[in-house]
């Protein structure tokens, strides 16, 4: 937490979910709809293909919908791809960019990440900027300085609070179960949080900084109360209702 910032909720639905999951979304939009919303702001981010159905479920609701990724182009020959501006017409609030499943499957580095960042912005969207180190690097003592370079590559010059958001998500975390220890989650914001001043000046003191890795409604309370950390990108627990609005209740004992 960080006196000043209501915390964002978000999830991440990756390569998963079909028109038969959009029962879920509508059962997070109601848990939403009974009184979490006073304690969260939430997103799910789901594929391309479900993105403006979600938006049409999730419009009665104050959960938002996000895309997954986008390119760096408004429009063009890139057959596959998808535009901050598409995702932004089919209903999307927010994309995320850099995730590190796209960094390692897509060779995506610092400055591609960074101009996905700004095309998020042309075309009106937040971005969530996702960093974070291997199990090599995290091994090798690197943690912190791959979060400077990261930070460093990734991050537009002029990113404020309201159009970035940034996630962090150890890479050997996500999807295994493993988590940081709180001391470790602590240290890791503390060392984000300092850089961002350090580039963004006072834009950074309101910048959300999610984690995100082996988010469960179990480790909720003891990962998300931890200094500095504005609430959560959730993978796996995002796509059953019931785990996501688990960890959105968190927040009810977290002060
Ligand atoms: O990569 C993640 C969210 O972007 C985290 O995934 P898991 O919550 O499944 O570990």
């Amino acid at each position: 937490m960080t006196p000043g910032i209501r915390p964002l909720v978000a999830g991440n639905w990756k390569m998963n979910g079909t028109s038969a999951s959009l029962n879920e979304l509508r059962m997070i939009g109601n848990g939403f709809m009974s009184g979490l919303d006073a304690e969260t702001e939430a997103l799910v981010c789901v594929p391309a293909t479900l993105l403006a159905h979600a938006a049409e479920i999730l419009s009665r609701t104050p959960v938002r919908a996000g895309g997954e990724d986008c390119h760096t182009k408004e429009s063009g020959a890139h057959t596959g791809c998808i535009s901050a501006e598409m995702l932004k017409d089919a209903g999307a609030s927010h994309v995320i960019v850099g995730h590190s499943e796209r960094r390692a499957d897509n060779n995506e580095d610092d400055a591609i990440v960074q101009a996905k960042a700004s095309a998020a912005w042309r075309a009106g969207l937040v971005a969530i900027i996702c960093i974070g180190e291997t199990r090599a690097e995290r091994e090798a003592g690197a943690t912190l300085d791959v979060l400077s370079r990261q930070l460093s590559g990734s991050v537009p010059p002029n990113a404020t609070a309201s159009n970035t958001v940034i996630a962090y998500e150890p890479v050997w975390a996500i999807g295994t179960g493993l988590t940081p220890t709180a001391a470790d989650v602590t240290e890791a914001h503390a060392h984000i949080r300092e850089k961002l001043s350090e580039k963004l000046g006072s834009a950074a003191a309101k910048m959300r900084i999610l984690y995100g890795g082996s988010v469960k409604p179990s480790n909720a309370v003891e990962l998300l109360g931890v200094k500095n950390v504005d609430g959560a990108l959730v993978g796996g627990a995002s796509l059953k209702a019931a785990d996501f609005l688990g960890i959105a209740e968190a927040y009810r004992n977290i002060s």
